[in-house]
């Protein structure tokens, strides 16, 4: 794992916002179009405020999300709206969004939907960006999940699923491991000295999801900050 500390959220929304568009931007010169994958929950706001700003061709973009509450787009506790809100907007508005929420009582209901989405989804992403909770769940790979053995799987040929967990508030649906570890580029975007020690326990060898990132995507990307 490569880390890369920052001196604060500005800064590291900043640093990891022309990272990606540097990978954005190259993907389009190579093959005309580029993916990326965004976590919700809180951290990614400012990041998504910046990578909105950036000077990118946005038409050709496609971005989906990680993973996302089986709630409505105009729930505040959607993943969808948060992109919408921070990152679809100005030039950004013209990248192409596919969600992973379909109107569907249960991510069970839904999933054919959203599985028929994902194949308008060039694989494998371009960039994949995670999230992580102070529990260690990345993605919506939560501890105690009840299809977190499937999603963990690094061979496994699931794209998407669904996940209910007892510390999650919603029921989840996630892109799998399998899917994420295959973008061309990963990057784990993290605040705060009790994820840096979350992580560290993962890595050296606590049961904890993201531990199931550490070992199976060496070239994952962690930027920090205080
Ligand atoms: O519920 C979620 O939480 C994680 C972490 O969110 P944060 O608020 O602690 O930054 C996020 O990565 C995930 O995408 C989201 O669904």
């Amino acid at each position: 794992m490569q880390w890369h500390s920052s001196e604060n959220t500005e800064q590291l929304a900043h640093t990891l916002a022309e990272t990606v568009t540097g990978d954005l931007r190259a993907a389009i010169e190579a093959r005309g179009q580029a993916t990326l994958a965004l976590s919700g929950g809180n951290t990614p706001k400012p990041f998504m405020e910046q990578l909105a700003r950036c000077d990118l061709a946005w038409s050709k973009v496609i971005v989906t999300l990680v993973d996302e509450r089986w709630v409505p787009a105009d729930h505040p506790r959607s993943n969808a709206g948060l992109v919408r809100s921070h990152l679809l907007k100005g030039a950004a508005a013209q990248a192409t969004f596919i969600p992973l929420y379909a109107h569907a009582p249960t991510p069970e209901s839904g999933l054919p939907r959203v599985a028929s989405r994902l194949d308008a989804l060039p694989l494998p992403l371009d960039v994949a960006v995670l999230g992580m909770g102070e529990d260690g769940h990345t993605a919506s790979f939560f501890p105690e999940g009840d299809h977190l053995r499937e999603a963990l799987d690094p061979n496994g040929s699931a794209r998407v699923l669904p996940m209910r967990a007892p510390g999650a508030e919603e029921p989840r649906i996630t892109l799998s491991l399998s899917l994420l570890i295959k973008a061309r580029a990963l990057y784990l975007h993290i605040e705060g000295d009790t994820k840096r020690r979350v992580l560290d326990d993962a890595s050296q060898g606590a049961d904890l999801p993201i531990g199931a990132v550490l070992n199976a995507a060496p070239n994952l990307q962690t930027y920090w900050c205080p």
